[in-house]
């Protein structure tokens, strides 16, 4: 992001060579020694930008720029004048936070500059620490990285900042809140004490089994231990889609007969941007799936505008039509629309008994019929067919009935993601299943070793699986990647 910035303070710190070795899996192996600075509020002008540094060097470099003697109290913001110290010439007035470590976020020495935020004054002082001894631009997630290996995050901690930072709904805040707070950390702590205490009867047993001291139904103990965990691991793991769909955005399938409008839907809930689909009274109008991301009521979602299903039409919207089909498999929640004033015709018929009646298929995809045009229905007329199932009433051109579709699809939505604001921690990333799923597979070897040894390992590997997610012997790829994440100065 602020590679013009980086580039430039790199070339004060150590002259084109220094870009030369940079690694690119990521950032480098903490604990190097050297104190890193970067920019960690956004790129652009500001009233305030934040730049902070964090290694053994960062009050030195604090009293270099502030050209003082003595540092500031420690956590108190003070007023200083900041000068480039090779040229001495005044840079800004700036607030300066000193955080010696390890109450600081990275467990290190850290400053905090907070300077006027035009470009000239940042890549100033960007320029002046580059040019301090023992200082260098910090990479991606470095100073993050820095705190996980200080111990003052966990991995899952990491996760959790690294989504707050590109949170974009209130959903995805609210879960990477929790997540950054510990919550499924401390959950895989908790189950890591019951597999060690389990391991402990079970060796005890090994070791002292046929001594009298040992307490009775020390290994009855250890199974009844193991299988409470396997009910609770199985409970998150069936749960697992929803924190990842919470990440990334729930698939949501607009579809219906030709010219229900499914577009003009699309093109309401994805509101204040441009119009994403075409719009006509023709028929067959849309082709191609149309994919936007909105947030709906709070959710991440990728919106999905549909061809309309019907058969016996010519090549080119026969393609459409597999392509709406096959979206429709891939959905986790449809929008079954047809249009409520022409629910007697036989492409109504036919979508109401294939689509509705028939799904959901299997239990994880969810459905919601909406009854569209309600404007063209006559106010005292007989209203829609009795026989539909549960249904909404809207109209697109209206806005009637928009609200209530909201507020089911914010129901919806909060079941196909999980609601972050309740119920146990979701789990939102791949690795977090793999995990729990190779805790759990060790647990079904564990019931099934007859041989005591071999279960006591099983339990052991089970064991590693939890402490491996919250990052204890955490391999360095795992490491790089989940770094990755993170822009520079954070
Ligand atoms: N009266 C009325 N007309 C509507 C409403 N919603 C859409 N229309 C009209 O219905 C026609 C079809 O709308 P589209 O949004 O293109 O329908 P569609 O389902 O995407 O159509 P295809 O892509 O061809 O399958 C257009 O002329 C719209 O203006 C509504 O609520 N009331
Ligand atoms: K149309
Ligand atoms: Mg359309």
């Amino acid at each position: 992001m602020w590679r013009g910035l980086w580039t430039l303070a790199a070339q004060a710190a150590r002259g084109p060579r220094r870009l030369c070795t940079r690694r690119s899996s990521g950032a480098p192996a903490p604990g190097s020694g050297a104190t890193i600075f970067a920019l960690s509020s956004g790129q652009g002008r500001c009233g305030i930008a934040v730049i902070r540094t964090s290694g053994p060097s960062s009050g030195h470099a604090l009293r270099i720029l502030s050209a003082a003697r003595d540092l500031p109290p420690a956590r108190h913001a003070s007023l200083r004048l900041l000068s480039d110290p090779r040229s001495g010439e005044p840079l800004d007035r700036a607030l300066v936070l000193w955080f010696p470590g390890p109450r600081s976020f990275t467990g290190e020495d850290c400053v905090e500059f907070h300077v006027h935020g035009g470009p000239a004054v940042v890549s100033g002082v960007l320029q002046a620490l580059g040019s301090v001894p023992g200082l260098r631009p910090a990479e991606a997630g470095e100073f993050t990285r820095r705190a996980f290996a200080n111990g003052k995050l966990n991995l899952t901690e990491v996760e959790g900042l690294a989504d707050l930072i590109h949170a974009e709904t209130e959903a995805q805040r609210r879960q990477a809140l929790r997540q950054l707070d510990g919550e499924l950390g401390h959950l895989c702590c908790g189950w890591a004490e019951t597999l060690t205490k389990a391991l402990a009867h079970v060796e005890a047993y090994i070791d002292f089994g046929e001594d009298d001291n040992l307490e009775e139904g020390v290994l009855e103990q250890a199974d009844i231990e193991v299988r409470a965990l396997e009910v609770a691991l199985g409970a998150h793991l069936r749960d697992a889609r929803r924190g990842q769909r919470l990440r990334s955005g729930a698939h949501v399938v607009v579809t219906g007969p030709p010219n229900a409008g499914k577009s003009s839907l699309v093109n309401l809930l994805s509101e204040c941007r441009k119009p994403v689909s075409i719009v006509s009274p023709e028929p067959g109008t849309t082709r191609d799936v149309l994919e936007t991301s909105v947030d709906l009521a709070g959710f991440p979602v990728l919106l999905s505008d549909t061809a309309g299903l019907r058969e016996g039409v010519g090549p080119v919207e026969q393609e459409g039509v597999r392509r709406a089909r096959e979206r429709l498999e891939q959905a986790d929640l449809i929008l079954a629309m047809l249009d409520a004033s022409d629910l007697a015709s036989p492409s109504s018929c036919n979508f109401l008994a294939t689509v509705v009646a028939q799904s959901p298929s299997d239990s994880s995809q969810r459905l919601l019929l909406v009854l569209n045009k309600s404007d063209l229905l006559s106010p005292k007329g007989p209203g829609p067919r009795r026989d539909l199932p549960p249904h909404l009433l809207l109209s697109c051109l209206t806005g009637e009935g928009l609200d209530g579709l909201l507020e089911a699809l914010r129901k919806e939505l909060a079941a196909v993601c999980g609601d972050p604001s309740t119920g146990s921690p979701l789990l939102t990333r791949a690795r977090h299943q793999h995990h729990l799923q190779g805790c759990l597979d060790a647990l079904g070897h564990y019931k099934q070793s007859k041989d005591l040894a071999l279960a006591a390992e099983a339990l052991r590997v089970a064991r590693g699986h939890l402490t491996q997610l919250t990052g204890g012997g955490g391999t360095e790829e795992i490491l790089d990647i989940i770094f990755r994440d993170f822009c520079v100065g954070k």
